[in-house]
């Protein structure tokens, strides 16, 4: 597997972009023969000690679990076989004349007014309105899933607070573009017309909360007249759940011009798709399938970018970076380059990053590694997209029922006209997709709740490849949960996501190692294989422990020459991925954060994850997309995430069996201390292992006793923690003794 193209790449004698391999990928392959062995080794150990010893049940277990660590190292080696870093010129693309710029769909996705607030839509619609690109190529379309006028109420006045934004940022050149970021900003310029303009933001800011606080929109709140008639929509009848299409143009590139009549404004375009109780709505993937087909009526433009709603835009040059990649009328990648990805990067976060959500490896150290081979995996926002690559393979298009959703098709009609809009609300409609390609051959693949992942996913394997663009300024930016319970929710969801991959005819380890061979195919069960972490995790973080209570030794001692085994592959694989997050920029105290979320992850994330999916794959529930939260939680919260202070948030089952693994390990390790003045050098990895969880559980222990704040574990828990304790201390009893 060739990466995409190995050094330069010229269009017309000029470069647009550069790619260099990582010098550590060399070393990292020898390394990598040398843990492999040591691997082998182990695995010889454990099914020695299965034939010799009489230990069955323990020895199985650990070698269960080593084998899941085994596997995933090796997914983990595919991606540090060829990382790739590249850089592109986007001023050499914006030399081109304005004509030849590509027409731009920017998706918007949004879902709930109150877990994300129409202000952070209405920033994210700003931010991409203003880019640095020809405006009258600019559509930007927002997916209102949650079906609300107060988020249409909000759009409504940023089409008109943008007549006066754009021109300003286009005259006064800054990279701020959304206005809160600008404004709240120390950088900025003073002046009379940045005094003025900040008030009109703050005007509308507080008439836009204000009708939320207030729950409807107000016929004296609306102030363009050619809009009143759309909120009559909003019957008694409309509910999120069943309501008709809202498709609402709200500023149209034709005929929209700012206030000083020189510049013309880009197309602005509120959706809210038909829904209905008794047809499925496949969450997000059902709303950018939707959102594909009304913008292809409407515009087909044949670049096509995807945002979440708290996913700003944090440089106005993004675009035509991506378009030193997305070069379509390059025939080499035409034919091949289905999207460029760019990181979720998330404003915010504190330097030593509690809870590990920066997601380094996912974002930034895999990504490059997955770039050396077929391109990086698609993380659902911030990704440019060719809009053939929802048509099938490279090679083989699959033609849309209708001609005007062909993705070739020329849009030479106004957005606004009858037949435009009709059909428009036509293909937005819920029973539109029956009987059709759409969700599992075309657009955005349905059936997993990480529909990015999964759509990213069957795009390589149809033969697409894609590109990593990690500028230095950062080219977007969002929000990440600031609470564990958040934080370990939004995961519990890829967690099923990406089981319902794994566990699928389309799993990465038969059909993606086959499909894409085998570096990419283990490299995308990383993620697919995520929630089988909390295997070992739990058995390496109770077993031992129990073991070391007991005074039963699970390891070999530390006199034996298999000892130095286990110390080589622990350090080994530690030290290895602590050199990935330094090398790509990361602190000492964000890795050690890192390492200990993953812990955690082990018995929160993952371990519920596999129960709901269990239980949903035996029919017994269902689970649906549960929005993270971009609210701002309250002040109390705030602080104690900028003083880096684990918050458990209000009481939740998922933390006991987290608390009851941290009392254990506190147990072993006091009686383990205690015990190796008597017993020596017999269990010394289990006394070590057991400091090691003891350190990382250290926040627990002091949101246990020590704090009184809101964020700790309150009694209760402690309390059923303990008991579950007391339970496995039990039970230790019967299989160790
Ligand atoms: O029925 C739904 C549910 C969600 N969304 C939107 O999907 C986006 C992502 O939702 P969020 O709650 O922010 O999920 P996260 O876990 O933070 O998002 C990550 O994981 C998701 C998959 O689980 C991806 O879709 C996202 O792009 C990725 O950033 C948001 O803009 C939502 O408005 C919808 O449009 N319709
Ligand atoms: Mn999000």
């Amino acid at each position: 597997m060739e990466a995409y193209d190995k050094r330069k790449h010229s269009v017309g004698g000029t470069t647009l972009h550069t790619c260099h391999p990582c010098r550590r990928a060399v070393p990292y392959r020898i390394y990598g023969v040398i843990h492999t062995c040591g691997i082998l080794a182990l695995m010889y150990h454990h099914v020695n000690s299965l034939l010799t010893a009489d230990t069955t049940l323990i020895t199985s277990l650990l070698l269960f679990s080593d084998v899941i660590l085994a596997f995933m190292w090796a997914t983990s080696a595919s991606l540090r076989f060829n990382p790739v870093h590249r850089s592109e010129y986007p001023e050499m693309y914006a030399a081109k004349p304005k004509q030849d710029f590509p027409k731009l769909d920017v998706f918007i996705c949004t879902a709930n007014p109150y877990k994300e607030p129409p202000m952070m839509v209405v920033n994210t619609a700003l931010s991409a309105m203003a880019y640095d690109y020809p405006s009258d190529k600019i559509s930007v379309y927002v997916s209102d899933d949650g079906g609300s006028s107060l988020t249409l109420f909000a759009l409504m006045e940023a089409a008109k607070f943008s007549k006066r934004w754009l021109p300003y940022c286009k005259n006064n050149n800054f990279q701020d573009r959304s206005p809160e970021v600008y404004f709240s900003s120390k950088s900025h310029t003073w002046n009379d017309e940045a005094d003025n303009l900040k008030m009109m933001y703050e005007d509308m800011k507080s008439r836009v909360e204000h009708v939320v606080d207030s729950g409807k929109v107000e016929t004296e709140y609306i102030t363009c007249d050619q809009f009143r008639g759309v909120f009559d929509l909003w019957t008694q009848k409309f509910t999120r759940q069943e309501h008709p299409t809202i498709i609402q143009v709200l500023q149209n590139s034709e005929t929209d011009v700012d206030d000083s009549g020189k510049y013309i404004m880009p197309n602005l375009i509120y959706v809210s798709r038909e829904k209905s109780k008794v047809s499925p709505h496949h969450f997000k993937a059902g709303a950018l399938n939707t959102l594909l087909r009304v913008s292809g009526v409407m515009t087909n433009s044949p670049v096509i970018l995807t945002l979440d709603c708290d996913m700003y835009s944090n440089d106005p040059t993004t675009p035509v970076r991506a378009l030193c990649y997305l070069n379509l009328t390059d025939p080499k990648i035409k034919s091949g380059l289905g999207f460029v990805q760019f990181p979720q990067k998330f404003q915010g976060v504190r330097e030593n990053d509690i809870y590990a959500c920066e997601y380094k490896r996912l974002f930034d150290i895999n990504m490059i590694g997955f770039d050396g081979l077929m391109g990086p995996n698609h993380v659902g926002t911030g990704c440019f997209f060719n809009r053939r690559v929802f048509y099938g393979p490279p090679s083989n298009m699959i033609s849309a029922q209708i001609d005007e959703l062909n993705p070739n098709r020329i849009a030479d009609k106004s957005i606004e006209a009858k037949d435009v809009l009709e059909l428009a609300h036509n293909v937005a409609g819920c029973s539109y997709e029956y009987n059709t390609n759409w969700g599992s051959k075309m657009g955005f693949r349905y059936g997993s709740l990480v529909e990015d992942y999964y759509t990213g996913y069957m795009l390589h394997c149809e033969g697409w490849r894609s590109v990593f663009c990690s500028p230095k300024r950062a080219a977007f930016c969002g929000d990440v949960p600031k609470s564990l319970i958040d934080v370990v929710s939004q995961q519990k969801r890829w967690a099923i996501g990406l089981l319902e991959v794994s566990i699928s005819r389309y799993s990465p380890l038969t059909f993606g190692i086959k499909s894409m061979g085998i570096l990419m195919g283990i490299g995308y069960c990383q993620y697919a294989f995520w929630a089988f972490w909390s295997i070992p995790l739990i058995v390496y973080g109770v077993l031992p422990q129990l073991a070391l209570l007991y005074g039963v030794s699970v390891f070999p001692k530390s006199s034996d020459p298999w000892f130095w085994l286990y110390i080589f592959l622990f350090f080994g694989a530690y030290a290895q991925d602590l050199l990935d997050f330094v090398l790509e920029g990361g602190t000492y105290g964000g890795w050690w954060n890192d390492q200990r979320m993953w812990m955690i992850r082990g018995f929160t994330s993952f371990f519920f994850g596999s129960i709901e999916f269990t239980l949903k794959t035996l029919n017994l529930s269902t689970h649906g997309f549960n929005l993270t939260s971009k609210a701002n939680g309250d002040d109390e919260q705030g602080k104690r995430y900028e003083k880096e202070i684990f918050d458990f948030g209000p009481p939740s089952s998922m933390f006991l069996p987290l608390t009851a693994a941290a009392i254990v390990n506190l147990f072993a390790f006091v009686w383990g201390t205690y015990g190796f003045f008597i017993w020596g050098e017999r269990l010394v990895l289990e006394l070590m292992l057991a400091s090691f969880a003891a350190v990382n559980c250290l926040p627990i222990y002091e949101a246990m006793m020590l704090r009184n704040d809101a964020g700790k574990l309150p009694k209760r828990a402690s309390l059923s923690a303990g008991i579950l304790t007391f339970a496995l201390i039990v039970s230790g009893y019967f299989f160790l003794k």
